[in-house]
């Protein structure tokens, strides 16, 4: 299990920020490059990978699995893949230290196919629900050889000699569960079909198409979709270009809201409208952020945005919005707190099994910065003033990223310093997040373990 050096952390109020900067690669889209790419045969080549510790776990095991993965310079990537059918059984555990998506997509691939392999993760990892990625591995002739209390890794999986294909709908809107039978499907004779209530980041069923699989798409419902899988394809290698991550764009977005007097331009955004979200509600909220120079990068949509701090106002986010945004609601959190008025977060039980319980950690840092919050079943409600008293104790990130990110950015526009009791986390999304801030303007302070 791996452990990391907490780092404590501070920011306080900050002068107006400005500059132009680019957020870090897409995380979801750099975990499926590398899987990918191991699962085609040949090279496939990425450009701006996310190379954050989440991604270079994902990188390791694919070298474990028969790949040779090779970084040419800073964000360029080579992966020699060997293809679904030349998996090999790794040494060693796999271990994916803090990484939901990488862990629970890599079990995907293992599941569906004939090989062993043992998964594992820090403290955080160890505490996450993994039987809604076993159960319909089962289902496809997996075996869990062994697994923690609940389902949870340290887990051992052995796939079968072909999987079986299967329809299956998902028992929560989670694109890491529909990815895993997805490229358990890959070796199933026959088509693996996921129906979703929901619909969730279409990254795995756009990827599959690039690299050569047979996917369709159809709606299901009035917010669902039916995805159609033809197994068995031999995937050819791609040039995959990585947008930059909305999800880590959202946290420079946000100081530039909330710090009086700024102006932030974020390059080449990736707008996919299952992960925009936090924008459609920041637009509502009545943020002055504008779009300009839209285009396609790497097969999605992106955009340059301009933002500039102004008055917010409360909302209500639908809880049909909620899988558009769902790592963006630490963050959203926090805006509403400068906000005026209340903001209402609907529908959000997924928070709860995060890197950490979402919900519980946003709830208790706020109060503990003298925001008025609450929780009223599976929604968080936050009381804005238009200003954020801060100071008072180093709030508990629970080895999450995005609760760190999310209080630090509040402290650039708190009356009072806002503490956190470990940065160490962020290296997992956005390595150079420090760096970047400080670009930007803000002053942020890491009592030990800095990193470069
Ligand atoms: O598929 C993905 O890349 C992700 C899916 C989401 O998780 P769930 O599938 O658990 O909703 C999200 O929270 C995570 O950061 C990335
Ligand atoms: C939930 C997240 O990631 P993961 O599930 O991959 O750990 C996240 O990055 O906010």
């Amino acid at each position: 299990m791996s452990s990391v050096a907490p780092s404590p952390a501070r920011a306080r109020k900050s002068r107006a920020l400005s500059g132009t900067v680019r957020a870090p690669g897409d995380k979801s889209i750099s975990h499926r490059s590398l899987i990918l790419g191991l699962l085609a045969v040949g090279e496939t080549r990425i450009e701006g990978l996310l190379e954050g510790e989440d991604v270079l776990a994902t990188a390791r095991g694919a070298k474990a699995l028969g790949a040779r993965v090779e970084r040419l310079g800073e964000g360029s990537w080579r992966v020699h893949g060997v293809g679904v059918g030349g998996l090999r059984e790794p040494l060693e555990t796999l271990d994916f230290g803090n990484a939901g998506t990488g862990s629970r997509l890599m079990m995907g691939v293992v599941g569906g196919s004939p090989i062993e392999a043992t998964f594992d993760g820090d403290a955080s990892l160890r505490s996450r629900p993994m039987r809604r990625i076993l159960d319909p591995l089962e289902k496809m002739g997996a075996t869990v050889v062994s697994a923690a209390e609940g389902g949870r890794v340290p887990l051992t999986i052995r796939g079968p000699e072909r999987a079986i294909p299967i329809v299956y709908e998902t028992p929560a809107p989670s694109a890491q569960i529909k990815s895993a039978v997805l490229l358990a499907g890959l070796n199933a004779p026959g088509e693996t079909v996921v129906i979703e209530r929901e619909a969730t980041r279409d990254h795995t069923e756009r990827m599959l198409r690039a690299f050569g699989a047979e996917v369709s798409v159809e709606p299901h419902g009035p917010h669902g979709r039916l995805i159609r899988l033809k197994g068995e394809p031999e995937l050819k290698p791609a040039a995959i270009a990585v947008p930059a991550d909305p999800s880590s764009a959202a946290f420079p977005m946000a100081a530039a809201l909330v710090v009086e007097g700024s102006e932030v331009t974020l390059e080449g955004v990736m707008i996919n409208p299952l992960r925009s979200g936090l924008l459609t509600t920041l637009l509502e909220m009545g943020a002055d952020i504008r779009l300009s120079n839209q285009r396609e990068e790497g097969g999605e949509e992106v955009a340059d945005l301009v933002v500039r701090a102004g008055a917010l106002r409360g909302v209500d986010v639908p809880p049909e919005r909620a899988p558009t945004m769902i790592d963006e609601y630490p963050i959203l959190a926090i805006i509403a707190a400068f906000a005026e008025g209340e903001t209402r977060m609907r529908g959000l039980h997924e928070l709860r099994v995060k890197e950490s319980d979402r919900l519980a950690a946003v709830h208790a840092g706020l109060l503990a910065c003298g925001v008025e919050a609450r929780i009223e079943g599976d929604d968080l409600v936050v009381t804005g003033e238009g200003r954020v008293p801060g100071g008072g104790p180093a709030v508990a990130t629970h080895l999450d990223h995005r609760i760190a990110m999310s209080f630090l950015v509040m402290g650039l526009g708190a009356q009072n310093p806002v503490g956190i009791d470990d940065a160490a986390m962020i290296a997992t999304s956005f390595p150079d997040f420090v760096e970047l801030m400080r670009g930007l303007g803000a002053e942020i302070e890491i009592e030990i373990g800095e990193r470069a």
